[in-house]
């Protein structure tokens, strides 16, 4: 984890971003989610604001009549409740996304165009009862259990006031004081593991706590927040942002500085929040990888497709989204050689030490290969499904492949799929994320014969490839609360997501089933911020 502090102010050259002006940067923020949460508090990014409650109109507010000037009127009781109510558990979920171009130069600020995929994280946010002063994180996946007791985070360090970040803040960077401060705490976690699994479950560890320290307050209500990913991890398709989004959404909305998602919101309202998620998933990326360049946590929070750069790591990114973005026919096969972003964004950045003038040429003939992609789908003629279109991105795939050979990110298994797929010549393939195993993306020719497909997944099967199944410019990131699902059937008022059904749910059929937004399955109650000009 790197480097210095910096509370930077918003200042608005993201797509839609949230442009506070100073009036409206203090306190304040209405939590309207529609569906059962009370839109009765003020907040003041520590959490609620203790004066605003008993004066709100929500209905579980007790209010008293009584006579002013000889009119009976209503108002509220100021007499203070001895406790609020719990919150019901929710869900939030975010999915996963390819990087169809631009990956590591992305990280050197040039352009990368990625899409979200259905493949998703869901967060199981269960709040426990006032006296139970823990916190829980239970990322099942990774075989992740660990409890903190709440009085003796270190607040005292993250609430100091030349240190606590609002939860519009802008935060580019981690401090090195704050990160110091959790060491103690994540220290304890997994100590019986492996050294390599052990680093997996720190960084997942340092990712929450700087998130919870961050966006929480000694306040904060015990929780358990209980993961489950149809992702791969660590296959290159974004599950470490997707776990960050999800973290940075159940936060925020916990702190009630979220409004909706809900149908009619309008769009530049949904923007707003889309990207005040997106802002503190990036600080948790941060946790985790080092130095990211923030597109998978960016295509994530928001989902369906767009261009990504961050030519300035001090100001936000720029994100285009491209609606126009088709649905390719992809095949997305998993070498399932395990590697780390972290390493391979190092290798490129040390590359790029090394030999910079011929590095730095790699990186910007990428950046043309992902500026001809967004020249064809921002042309006002743009056909999707056309075979000029496939055969243009193909090239374009092929191109942007042997680029990522050069910067020696490939791995001879992503060269195996290559190689069977060139001798099957059904269509263009590249490997997608950081590289050096994780997965590879071939988009297939439109002529490609059905048995030649079929035979070729046979062949990848037979040599230990993994094949996903997945759609591309799905949602971002959602929102399921209470945690109450209809599927569709006539049970009264739904049924309520068990959190041992839950983390025992078995693989991607078993998480969808039983808690997934929908694309496999009739489901009513997920809710979406969708993006400006979606
Ligand atoms: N199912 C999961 N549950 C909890 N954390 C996860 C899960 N999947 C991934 N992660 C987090 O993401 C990290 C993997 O990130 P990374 O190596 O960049 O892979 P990817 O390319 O999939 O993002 C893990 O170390 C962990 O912190
Ligand atoms: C290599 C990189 O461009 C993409 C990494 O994607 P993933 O972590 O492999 O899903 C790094 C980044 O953009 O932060």
């Amino acid at each position: 984890m790197s480097a210095s502090t910096s509370t930077r102010r918003p200042n608005g050259s993201v797509r839609g971003a949230n442009n506070h002006n100073q009036s409206q940067r203090r306190p304040v923020a209405h939590f309207d989610i529609q569906n059962g949460l009370p839109d009765r508090s003020r907040v003041n990014g520590n959490g609620l604001d203790p004066d605003s409650l008993d004066h709100s109109s929500d209905s579980s507010v007790s209010s008293s009549s009584h006579t002013v000037n000889g009119t009976k009127s209503r108002r509220p009781n100021m007499s203070r409740k001895a406790s609020s109510p719990m919150a019901p558990a929710f869900m939030v979920s975010a999915p996963g996304k390819v990087i169809v171009f631009g990956e590591h130069a992305v990280v050197h600020g040039k352009a990368a165009l990625a899409a979200a995929i259905s493949l998703r994280s869901y967060l199981l946010v269960t709040t426990l009862s006032k006296s139970q002063r823990t916190v829980t994180l239970n990322f099942r996946d990774l075989g992740l259990s660990h409890t903190w007791n709440i009085d003796a985070l270190p607040w005292d360090v993250f609430q100091q006031p030349s240190k606590k970040k609002f939860y519009y803040d802008l935060v580019t960077e981690l401090d090195p004081e704050l990160v110091e401060a959790i060491q103690p705490h994540v220290g304890v976690v997994s100590k019986h593991l492996p050294e390599e699994q052990r680093k997996i479950h720190i960084r997942s560890a340092s990712s929450f706590l700087y998130l919870f320290l961050s966006l929480g307050s000694p306040q904060s209500p015990g929780a358990i927040y209980t993961l489950r990913s149809t992702i791969p991890t660590g296959a290159g398709l974004g599950s470490s942002a997707s776990v960050c989004v999800c973290l940075s959404a159940a936060l925020l909305l916990q702190i009630r500085t979220l409004s909706g998602p809900h149908p009619d919101q309008p769009s530049e309202e949904a923007e707003t929040q889309i990207e005040r998620i997106n802002r503190w998933a990036f600080v948790g990326e941060l946790c985790i990888h080092g130095n990211p360049s923030g597109v998978d946590n960016t295509v994530s929070a928001g989902g369906k497709a767009l261009i990504f750069r961050r030519a300035d790591y001090t100001k936000p990114p720029t994100a285009i989204p491209l609606p126009n973005f088709p649905e390719l026919p992809l095949l997305l096969v998993d070498t399932r050689q395990s590697r780390s972003t972290l390493t391979e964004v190092a290798k490129v950045g040390e590359l790029k030490k090394a030999h910079p003038v011929v590095t730095e040429s790699i990186l910007e003939a990428i950046d043309q290969v992902t500026g001809s992609a967004q020249r064809l789908l921002q042309d006002p003629d743009f056909v999707g499904d056309c075979e000029e279109t496939l055969e243009h991105f193909g090239t374009l795939i092929r191109i942007n492949h042997g680029f990522l050979v050069s910067l020696g990110v490939s791995h001879p298994r992503l060269e195996r799929i290559r190689e069977l797929v060139d001798y099957a010549d059904i269509g263009w393939t590249k490997l997608t994320g950081a590289g050096g195993g994780g997965c590879a993306i071939t988009l297939l020719r439109p002529d490609a014969k059905p048995e030649v497909v079929r035979d070729l997944e046979q062949k990848l099967a037979t040599e230990g490839f993994n094949k996903y199944e997945t759609t591309l410019g799905g949602d971002g990131v959602g929102v399921l609360w209470p945690a109450v699902l209809r599927n569709g059937s006539d049970e009264e008022g739904g049924v309520e997501i068990d959190q041992q059904k839950f983390e025992n749910a078995e693989g991607t059929q078993g998480i969808e089933q039983l808690v997934g937004v929908g694309y496999h399955e009739k489901r009513e109650g997920w809710k979406f911020w969708k993006r400006a000009t979606q």
